[in-house]
């Protein structure tokens, strides 16, 4: 199914984020964790390609499996390291196995600062997003990611938005943003993007924050900042894990709730491949 039709009800998406695992024991707790959460009934869940160093060639398989767990898949395709001709053959192979797309440009490689397009490949997401319109028409709801604190790498908000601007008119069915902790971000975001003319979903995109030295590594990766109250209390409470994840519920339980209640299109939650956190918010909310 289409997720595009999600987004024409007035009941808010819920959506969650899994990377797909290197080890067995990695793909055991991604089973379970998809097991623990499918009850919250996600309108769907997506599979990421080559995050954080990841391994590409299981996307495709983790989203066949999550279609024949009976949800629905969204796979994400990033321009990073394909040449048009690769990319070409993965969206044929996915027009086997998912309806939605998260077209992304990709992170630079480990260690690196620059992204360098691949031979023959691109070096923006609205290219692939246009590439993939050219190829395939309306065959998949396209997503694409926002960035409520600007892309690290852009010259200003004002340049990212008007990149973003460019990628929704090449096709784009709905914006989930990059991770923040403050809500104040994505309002001002969603603000700036309507008078730019950009009319499609901004879905929130949120992570529940379960581990200290993991939430310095993403202010790095995502250039999401954290508000110094909020990074003193999980300060306070650095040795006690469980702590850790108390503070981070409540907090991603407060943005979400007031996110919902602004009219916010649904949630997306990077659950990292973990369900407790991402449970809890979600039964706080009813
Ligand atoms: N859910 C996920 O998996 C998410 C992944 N990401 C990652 O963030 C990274 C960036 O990807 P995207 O946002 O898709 O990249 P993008 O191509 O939309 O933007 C990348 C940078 O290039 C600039 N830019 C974009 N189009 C341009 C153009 N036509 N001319 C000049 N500058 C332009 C943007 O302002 C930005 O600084 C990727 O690594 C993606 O994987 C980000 C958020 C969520
Ligand atoms: N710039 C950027 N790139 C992304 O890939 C990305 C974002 N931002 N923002 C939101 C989510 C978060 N994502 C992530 C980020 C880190 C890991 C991660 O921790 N990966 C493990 C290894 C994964 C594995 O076991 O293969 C790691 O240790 O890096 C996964 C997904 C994907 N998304």
């Amino acid at each position: 199914m289409k997720i595009s039709a999600l987004f024409q009800d007035s009941k808010p998406v819920f959506s969650f984020e899994f990377f797909p695992p290197r080890t067995p024991e990695g793909e055991q707790q991604l089973f379970q964790t998809i097991a623990d959460l499918r009850s919250l009934k996600p309108g769907f869940v997506s599979i990421t390609y080559g995050a954080g160093g990841s391994t590409r060639s299981r996307t495709v398989e983790w989203v066949r499996r999550i279609r024949e767990l009976g949800l629905e898949p969204m796979a994400h395709l990033t321009c990073a390291g394909s040449s048009r001709e690769e990319i070409a053959s993965l969206l044929d192979e996915l027009t086997t196995c998912t309806d939605n797309i998260l077209a992304l440009r990709g992170d630079p490689p480990r260690g690196s600062k620059e992204f360098q397009p691949a031979p023959g490949g691109f070096r923006y997401a609205n290219e692939l997003v246009a590439f993939v319109r050219e190829r395939h028409g309306e065959r998949f709801t396209l997503g694409g990611a926002g960035y409520p604190e600007g892309h690290p790498e852009s010259v200003s908000l004002e340049a990212d938005l008007q990149n973003l601007r460019r990628k929704v008119e090449a096709g784009l069915d709905f914006v989930i943003t990059q991770l923040f902790f403050n809500n104040a971000l994505y309002f001002g975001f969603v603000e700036r993007a309507r008078k730019a003319g950009i009319g499609v979903p901004i879905v929130p995109g949120l992570m529940p924050i379960t581990n200290l030295a993991q939430v310095r590594k993403f202010m790095d990766l995502c250039g999401a900042s954290i508000p110094g109250p909020l990074l003193s209390r999980l300060e306070s409470v650095a040795d006690d894990p469980q702590g850790v994840l108390e503070v981070g519920v409540e907090h991603a339980t407060r943005q979400a709730a007031e996110l919902l209640g602004a009219g916010a299109p649904g949630i997306h939650f990077y659950t990292l491949n973990k369900s407790p956190a991402t449970r809890r918010v979600l039964e706080n909310l009813r």
